[in-house]
């Protein structure tokens, strides 16, 4: 589906990468490369979800940075006020969906960002 017609209703991203298919991160990073670059999302909140780390060949935090070039661009885990920077915010969480486990931390992250 295309994410067109959400544009002007989009309020944050959330963009979820399995992090145990180290194969297709190139394909990843391009499909975030889009969004990063698109001028309606400029400013808006994006929340990188690294999924299945409980599969034990998962890649790691710094990894995923690496290789969806995110390492230079992270603004922060926390509360980190961007409000008077022209700065996008973004932050990679990783999680375990089916555990149940990471998600929340990041979501809590995105929600200082949103009105
Ligand atoms: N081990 C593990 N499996 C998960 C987790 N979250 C989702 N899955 C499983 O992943 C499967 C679906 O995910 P994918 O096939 O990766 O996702 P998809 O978007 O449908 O497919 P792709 O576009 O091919 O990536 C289901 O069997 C889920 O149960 C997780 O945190 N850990």
């Amino acid at each position: 589906m295309s994410i067109d017609i959400y544009r002007e209703l989009v309020d944050a991203v959330v963009y979820l990468v399995d992090a145990a298919d180290k194969e297709r991160f190139a394909e990843s990073k391009k499909e975030l490369d889009g969004l990063l670059s698109d001028d309606s999302l400029a400013n808006v909140p994006f929340l990188v979800l690294g999924n299945k780390i409980d599969i034990p060949i998962a890649a790691s935090e710094e990894e995923l940075r690496y290789y969806l070039g995110l390492s230079n661009f992270t603004t922060g885990k926390g509360n980190v006020n961007l409000s008077d920077s022209n700065v996008r915010p973004l932050e990679v969480f990783m999680c375990s969906i089916v555990r149940k486990m990471g998600y929340g931390e990041g979501f809590k992250w995105m929600s200082q960002y949103i009105k």
